[in-house]
């Protein structure tokens, strides 16, 4: 055997699960459900499944705003078309996050809400125009909806600490229309901050036919899925009790559906067996499940099976990213292997990317279960993520793994979607 053949049989034999996946899937199932029942940090129900649409009024419109990272986008959305009719974004070149961090973006919006008309002066007309705010905020919020920490480059600072995401932007909104009223004659409510994995989740179950699974494979791996209120522990029903209007009677909340936001990156603890090249420090005992599917993680497996097999140098120029993972499983143009190890290089990513999408599958299988196999036949699955959007092998693997159909569809600008739709469905108990 040559030598490239004998480290494929070794890689295979160390990433590839021996494992049946119907036993995977009965594995995350159960770890999904006991989550559910224990964990304070994970599997948390965000609001109730949105049912009623009759409740949409098409003379609203709805400014939402993608708070995700460097590059801030917003949208003048209008329902129940769910229609995009203006969006545009800009990067966020000061990191403070401090007040006048808000006030900036806010007078940046409001000014090309303006340029393009949807705001108009004091002198274009004499009534004011009125917008209901949307927000995906993608950072961690506590349970009162203030900001724990920021990362991605940004720094916070003390004057966030007592006050929620949603005072912090409304205060914004407030100060800047009144410094300059003339020009900006509108009047705002924020309604809702939402993190990003309901906006996926919201927006897949109004754009999608069928009830939908939501997954995000980007940087992270993430999903979303509905239980009904019953299943929940006390410590989990309580504090989402307390978000709800007073009309909803305990016995009407037993048949009402929770969305979970159940950070599946951290499943796998006992399934997943992590081999010395896919650790990268602790996070990757925390979290298996992402450590083995993400865009940030898997690259970096990539690029420390290489190492320890000598492929790559050292010093190595290139960094590892999802955009190079996912060429390297297609075989498209090598510019930076050597010609005599690209083929195996290549043959590596993809069985990366088979190991990973052998979990996907079987983790989209045990939520099936858990919310009740809706459709019986098939799993619809409305996703984000630039790491799964960008590899069509990917896709392909985690449909070639999964015991019954699957079927992933892109839900593009889902964090505006989103946002827009939770404002939506909560507005009858909003007033502008
Ligand atoms: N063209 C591409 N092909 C494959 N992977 C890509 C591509 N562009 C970006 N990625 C990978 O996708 C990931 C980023 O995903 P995404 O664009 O969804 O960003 P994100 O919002 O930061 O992710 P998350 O929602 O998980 O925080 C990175 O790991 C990156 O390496």
């Amino acid at each position: 055997m040559t030598i490239e053949g004998s480290i494929v049989r070794e890689l295979v034999a160390l990433l590839l699960p021996s494992n049946p996946i119907a036993n995977v899937v009965d594995l995350f199932q159960e770890e999904l459900l006991s989550r559910l029942q224990t964990s304070e940090i994970s599997m948390l129900p965000q609001c109730l499944v949105p049912d009623e649409r009759s409740r949409w009024d098409p003379n609203d419109r709805i400014l939402a705003i993608d708070f995700g990272g460097t590059r801030l986008k917003f949208a003048i959305i209008s329902l129940p078309q769910i229609v995009i009719e203006f969006n545009d974004a800009f990067e966020l070149t000061y990191n403070v996050v401090d007040s006048t961090f808000f006030n900036e973006i806010i007078y940046k919006i409001c000014s090309k809400l303006a340029a393009n008309g949807y705001i108009k002066s004091k002198n274009e007309t004499s009534e004011v125009t009125k917008f209901f705010v949307s927000v995906t905020f993608s950072f961690p919020l506590n349970s009162k909806g203030q900001v724990v920490a920021m990362g991605k480059g940004f720094v916070m600072t003390h004057a966030l600490e007592a006050l929620t995401v949603k005072e912090v932007i409304q205060s914004s909104f407030q100060r800047i229309i009144s410094e300059n009223i003339e020009e900006f004659f509108c009047a705002v409510k924020v309604c809702d901050v939402i993190n990003d994995s309901i906006a996926v989740s919201l927006a897949g179950k109004f754009v999608c036919e069928h009830d939908s699974i939501s997954l995000i494979v980007g940087t992270g791996t993430n999903a979303c899925f509905e239980v009904p209120y019953g299943y929940l522990p006390p410590f989990k029903k309580d504090p989402l009790r307390e978000t709800l209007p007073p009309n909803y009677i305990k016995e009407t909340l037993n048949f009402k559906h929770v969305l979970v936001n159940s950070e599946i990156g951290f499943i796998g603890k006992d399934v997943i067996t992590l081999q010395p090249f896919d650790i990268h420090g602790q996070i990757s005992y925390e979290m298996p499940l992402e450590c083995i599917t993400s865009g940030k993680w898997l690259p970096l497996t990539l690029k420390n099976i290489l190492l320890q097999y000598n492929l790559i140098p050292q010093d190595f120029p290139k960094e590892f990213d999802g955009e190079l993972v996912c060429q390297l499983t297609e075989s498209s143009i090598n510019s930076w292997f050597n010609d005599q190890h690209y083929p195996l290089i290549c043959q590596i990513a993809r069985l990366l990317i088979k190991r990973a999408a052998f979990y996907i599958a079987a983790i989209l299988q045990a939520i099936d279960i858990i919310t009740g196999c809706k459709n019986y036949n098939f799993i619809h699955v409305g996703y984000v993520g630039s790491f799964l959007q960008h590899s069509t092998f990917y896709q392909e693997q985690i449909k070639y793994y999964s015991d019954i159909d699957i079927e992933l569809q892109f839900l593009n600008h889902s964090n505006l979607l989103g946002a827009a739709i939770a404002t939506y469905l909560n507005k009858s108990d909003k007033r502008l």
